[in-house]
């Protein structure tokens, strides 16, 4: 089984250009290539844009089964056909004795993709589906489909509130589980666009459950709600005993909501729900919109970073919890869920609901991650401390997770230094070298490709266009 180009593989030395001293510190790279490589080159980043170009069209204007989708943000996705079904299929068949087979919602997402890579990994069968929203960089979410589908995970595009499409999926695989992870995240956007978080963390959530309760079997359903819903509350660590009923932005209020709502649906259906509170994910592959992802950027591009500062200077400060761990506690909750009761939409008696905190027990004063990132990048900051904003950041948070270890076996390992570490380097080399070069094993082509990937970082260091990388890849092993 291959592995995801990750952060512990040692990236391998640049090829024909050479790198000044910190890559970051100017973003540049010099050539020193004969005029066939730069030929060799720049033919790849117009073969690049004209399969970008067939890919986009292609889609566009592919048959099959019709979509409803009632938000009118979303794009017609097309799905259906014996082809596609069988993709289907094939994606999510079980390949370990005693294996699962999954749905992972938002499976292009940050934490979907690395679940989805985990499961697959030890042979589970996991079939993704997500609908590519713009909320950030598309090409990311684009570059994280490209990594899964090299690993055999298939990604049905498609929205959570399209129940003809649920309902398909079901018929095609009896799924044992899923794991739901789409959702609209971010504290503060909920401000500006507050319909979607309702469109995805609550109307989408139901339409899910929805088709789950109707299943036959229900499968177990372990979901990601968030460290958010503890609001305003003043008691540290967060317990799950602990009140969740002053939230403090639209997108806590909406995971609490999703709480109430698995509540309900394990009541009236029987279906076996386990909620998930994540404390602020980051890491390798993680989303641009978070703090310590697009802190690093305007880091290196010089850029003044704003350092929210609660009243009377006091510390904000979050629980950082490191994606491997959080994959660890996702697939503990898996592993010791509860089968579903109901089928067909009748229960025959009670099932499991649970929720837990899943963080790392260690909050860190945004300032310090800060002073992390300038010395990993070895450039220094320019902060600007301001007041905490009114809209939707609270000013700590600490999970106890007490519960989560003992029921799924779940203890962090990563602190926010190693951790960040792990994520410099792969922003620095994994984003572009190693991100799908396994296949390729001819020296010329690595450095041919890897010339292209830092060429494209060098100009937009987050924003990777990679359908065209892809594509640049996909033509090397032809
Ligand atoms: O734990 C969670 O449940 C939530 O964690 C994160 O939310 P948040 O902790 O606010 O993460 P960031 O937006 O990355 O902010 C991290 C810290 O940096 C601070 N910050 C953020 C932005 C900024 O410009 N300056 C700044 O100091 C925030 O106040 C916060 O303390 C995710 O974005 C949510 O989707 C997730 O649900």
């Amino acid at each position: 089984m291959k592995q995801m180009p990750h952060l512990d593989s040692a990236p391998s030395t640049p090829g024909r250009f050479k790198m000044d001293k910190s890559p970051f510190i100017h973003h540049r790279l010099r050539w020193h290539s004969t005029p066939c490589a730069k030929l060799t080159f720049w033919s790849l980043v117009l073969l690049g844009l004209i399969l970008m170009f067939f890919f986009h069209s292609s889609q566009s204007n592919s048959n099959s089964s019709p979509i409803s989708s009632s938000f009118s943000d979303y794009t017609t996705f097309s799905w259906g056909g014996p082809k596609w079904e069988k993709r289907v299929r094939s994606s999510a068949k079980v390949r370990a004795p005693n294996g699962i087979s999954v749905l992972v919602t938002g499976a292009a997402g940050f934490v979907g993709t690395h679940v989805s890579a985990a499961l697959k990994k030890r042979g589970d069968g996991v079939l993704g589906l997500d609908n590519f929203n713009d909320y950030y960089d598309p090409s990311l979410k684009r570059a994280r489909q490209a990594l899964l589908e090299r690993s055999g995970v298939f990604i049905v595009e498609g929205d959570i509130n399209d129940e003809a499409l649920l309902k398909k999926l079901f018929e095609v695989v009896p799924f044992t589980h899923v794991m739901h992870l789409a959702a609209q995240a971010g504290v503060r956007y909920a401000m500006r666009n507050p319909a979607s978080y309702v469109h995805s963390n609550v109307a989408g959530f139901v339409s899910l459950l929805e088709v789950c309760k109707s299943a036959k079997p229900q499968p177990a359903i372990v979901w990601a709600s968030s460290s958010s819903v503890y609001g305003l509350n003043t008691k540290v660590p967060f317990s799950e005993k602990d009140r969740t009923d002053q939230p403090a932005s639209l997108y806590a209020a909406t995971k609490k909501a999703g709480e109430e709502i698995a509540h309900t649906y394990n009541h009236i259906y029987g279906l076996s729900l386990t909620g998930l509170r994540f404390f602020t994910v980051y890491g390798p592959w993680g989303r641009p919109d978070m703090a310590y992802f697009f802190f690093t950027r305007d880091i290196l591009k010089r850029k003044a970073i704003p350092i929210f500062e609660a009243p009377n200077h006091g510390t904000v400060a979050r629980d950082f919890t490191y994606i491997d761990d959080i994959v660890k506690g996702c697939l503990g909750a898996l592993d010791t869920a509860e089968k579903s009761t109901g089928s067909g939409g009748k229960k025959t008696g009670p099932a499991q609901l649970r929720v837990f905190n899943l963080g790392n027990t260690s909050p860190v004063p945004v300032s310090d991650l800060v002073s992390i990132l300038e010395k990993l990048l070895k450039v220094k900051a320019k902060r600007t401390v301001m007041k905490l904003p009114r809209n939707g950041d609270v000013q700590f948070t600490h999970a106890n997770i007490s519960l989560a270890q003992r029921e799924l076996g779940y203890r962090p390992t990563t602190d926010l230094q190693t951790g960040l570490k792990k994520f410099v380097r792969w922003l620095r080399f994994d984003i572009s070298s190693s991100m799908a070069f396994g296949d390729i094993v001819n020296e010329r082509d690595k450095h041919v490709v890897r010339s292209v990937v830092h060429f494209v970082l060098d100009e937009h260091p987050i924003n990777v266009p990679a359908l065209f990388l892809s594509s640049a890849i996909t033509h090397l092993q032809h």
